[in-house]
């Protein structure tokens, strides 16, 4: 018979004295450890061991009605009685004594616990005029302790075939253990819940009884729930689980994005969708919500075209793919919709990034730019959710640009034994997503953009959905030169120095490292100057002494000592690369 299958009344109280003791209150009383079967007269009388040291002040009491073919003569083992083997019934109940008993001591906190069958034939019902005290007590919390709660579990609804079948078992004894007595009695009218302070015992003493029998899980989450809302109402402070946060921060009104104004805001207006926040739909996570709003979306990227040097035929790709379709969006209809992806490949350094940003500046799209580090580490386990959210805050927002940055370390092959699950649902969903972004028929124009130096590593099916795979070269002859005047702005040249004789000097660096070799020229003066002196004596050079033009010389140096990045065989990789999957 399993536990739930105790058809009777299960009543259990604990109590500190001088409570009077309600159920066994028409009995005559019984001894320390004595055992008495109503009906059946069936009386063990057994002495726990532990029990020897009787505590006047502690009482415990519990009712038990369950089938007779379900008792045999015998007792649990911890009372030592009969050893035959206890029936299954019988079993669960002094299962469920033994860990009370043998706990420590938090279930004494608990009052009564009761389970009653729902819809018991009244003639069947066990003598009412005994059980009939306790019921008070089930509307008004027991005043013993101060960490009370109160349970009820429903055995399953079963008849029983005989009258005959049911007995009551009524158990008192004297406590022996060394229990802590909580509070001292009140009575039920001036029963106040405790505020603060120790937290609940019945989680503990829940938790406890599924460790150490898993046969009573049947019937513990009607205790486990019941406990919680009592705890609660006896004032304990609440353990919030995530989901409640969860709840909880989906009440918070959210900011709307249009609402940050900065100084840069000023400046340089960042995109609006004037649609205000984001609204929470059902299974919308309001803390993804708020990661995308906090760390993805690019309130202000600020890039112009002209902070981008060379790159003409990449800046005339995007131009068609992202800033067109906003400018005419009648034309980019049907097959000459927008391109849903575009792909930048190149080597590192040669102005993706920026390139991505002066895109989202330029269109005045809300830029949204995720990479493995926003997705991977914070968001592990979430990131096809946030995924997810992702796009629907850009559509939200349209026009948008979502820029994924090193998208080779998010989209690599799948199917690898190393991948882990987690990455494989995030490409899974990237793909689904990427599928949805239909500009034919949806006004709403949503463009993904990604960047990648190993374009090799990434998986063929993302790699379909990126129409336009781009290749962002190291800086030509020309380029270097705007590069090398955009870098030196503000700086004093010496009339000697040629920008077209340096470009050429700079073949096959990137954009990054011609910036590292102005920046390097243009504190060759003040290495000279500052040489050999103490820092007293630097903090006494004026500005003006140390801001000399740079020369020549100094740029030969900066080369000399700031080699390039991307090497030879690096470059023609990426060449023979889009030479076969590129699509400009
Ligand atoms: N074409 C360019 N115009 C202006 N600056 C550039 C250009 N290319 C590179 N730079 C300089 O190099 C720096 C790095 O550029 P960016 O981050 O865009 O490179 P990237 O190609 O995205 O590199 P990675 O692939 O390593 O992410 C920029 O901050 C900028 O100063």
């Amino acid at each position: 018979m399993a536990c739930h299958e105790v058809t009777g009344p299960a009543r259990l109280h604990l109590g500190v004295a001088p409570r009077p003791v309600v159920s066994g209150a028409a009995r005559a009383p019984l001894a320390a450890g004595q055992l008495r079967v109503a009906r059946r007269r069936q009386v063990c009388q057994r002495r726990a061991p532990a029990m020897d040291e009787a505590q006047e002040n502690v009482r415990v009491e519990f009712e038990v009605t369950l089938p007779l073919s379900a008792l045999r003569p015998t007792c649990h083992s911890m009372w030592g009685c009969n050893p035959a083997p206890p029936a299954p019934a019988f079993q669960h109940v002094a299962r469920m004594m033994d860990s009370l008993l043998l706990d420590s001591m938090q279930p004494f906190t608990f009052t009564k616990i009761t389970t009653q069958q729902l819809n018991r034939p009244k003639n069947k019902q066990p003598k009412q005029s005994k059980p009939a005290p306790m019921k008070p007590q089930r509307q008004a919390p027991p005043p013993t302790t101060g960490c009370q709660s109160r349970h009820k579990t429903h055995s399953r609804r079963k008849k029983f075939k005989d009258s005959e079948d049911e007995a009551r078992i009524i158990y008192k004894t004297q406590d022996t253990f060394n229990i802590k007595r909580a509070e001292p009695v009140v009575e039920p009218a001036s029963y106040e819940p405790k505020k603060a302070g120790n937290p609940p015992s019945s989680d503990k003493w829940v938790a406890s009884l599924r460790k150490r029998d898993p046969e009573l899980q049947p019937s513990l989450p009607a205790i486990n729930n019941r406990s919680r809302s009592n705890s609660q109402t006896a004032g304990y402070p609440r353990v919030k689980s995530r989901s409640v946060d969860r709840i909880h921060s989906r009440m918070k009104p959210l900011k709307p994005l249009t609402k940050a104004v900065s100084k840069d805001d000023e400046l340089c207006p960042s995109p609006k969708s004037g649609k205000g926040a984001f609204p929470l739909g059902p299974g919308v996570e309001p803390h993804l919500v708020d990661t995308v709003e906090k760390d993805v979306l690019v309130r202000n990227p600020g890039v112009p075209w002209d902070r981008v040097a060379g790159l003409r035929a990449a800046k005339a790709t995007l131009q068609e793919a992202a800033i067109l379709p906003l400018i005419m969006p009648e034309y980019f209809r049907g097959i000459r919709r927008p391109w849903r992806g575009v792909l930048m490949v190149g080597p590192p350094g040669t102005g993706k990034t920026m390139l991505a940003k002066a895109v989202a500046t330029e269109c005045s799209t809300t830029f949204f730019n995720i990479s493995s580090a926003t997705l991977t580490s914070k968001y592990r386990g979430d990131s096809e959710k946030l995924i997810k959210i992702l796009f629907e805050m850009a559509r939200f927002h349209a026009p948008s640009t979502i820029f994924i940055d090193e998208l080779d370390s998010l989209c690599s092959s799948r199917g690898s034994d190393s991948e882990h699950e987690a990455s494989r649902r995030f490409k899974a969903e990237l793909l689904i997503q990427m599928d949805g972004l239909d500009s034919s028929t949806d006004e709403r124009v949503v463009m993904v953009l990604a960047a990648t130096n190993h374009p090799w590593d990434i998986d063929e099916a993302f790699r379909r959905r990126f129409e336009k795979r781009i290749y962002i070269p190291l800086p030509d002859a020309e380029s270097r030169v705007e590069l090398l005047e955009l870098c030196l702005q503000g700086v004093k040249l010496e009339p000697g120095v040629n920008l077209k004789s340096l470009s050429s000097q700079l073949e096959g660096y990137s954009g990054c490292d011609i910036g590292n070799v102005c920046r390097d020229a243009a504190m060759m003066s003040m290495r000279r100057m500052i040489t050999g002196k103490t820092s007293d004596e630097i903090r006494a050079i004026r500005k003006e002494e140390v801001d000399l033009p740079v020369t020549a010389d100094d740029f030969k140096e900066a080369i000399s000592r700031c080699k390039k990045s991307v090497s030879n065989n690096d470059k023609s990789r990426y060449e023979q690369w889009v030479s076969e999957f590129g699509a400009s």
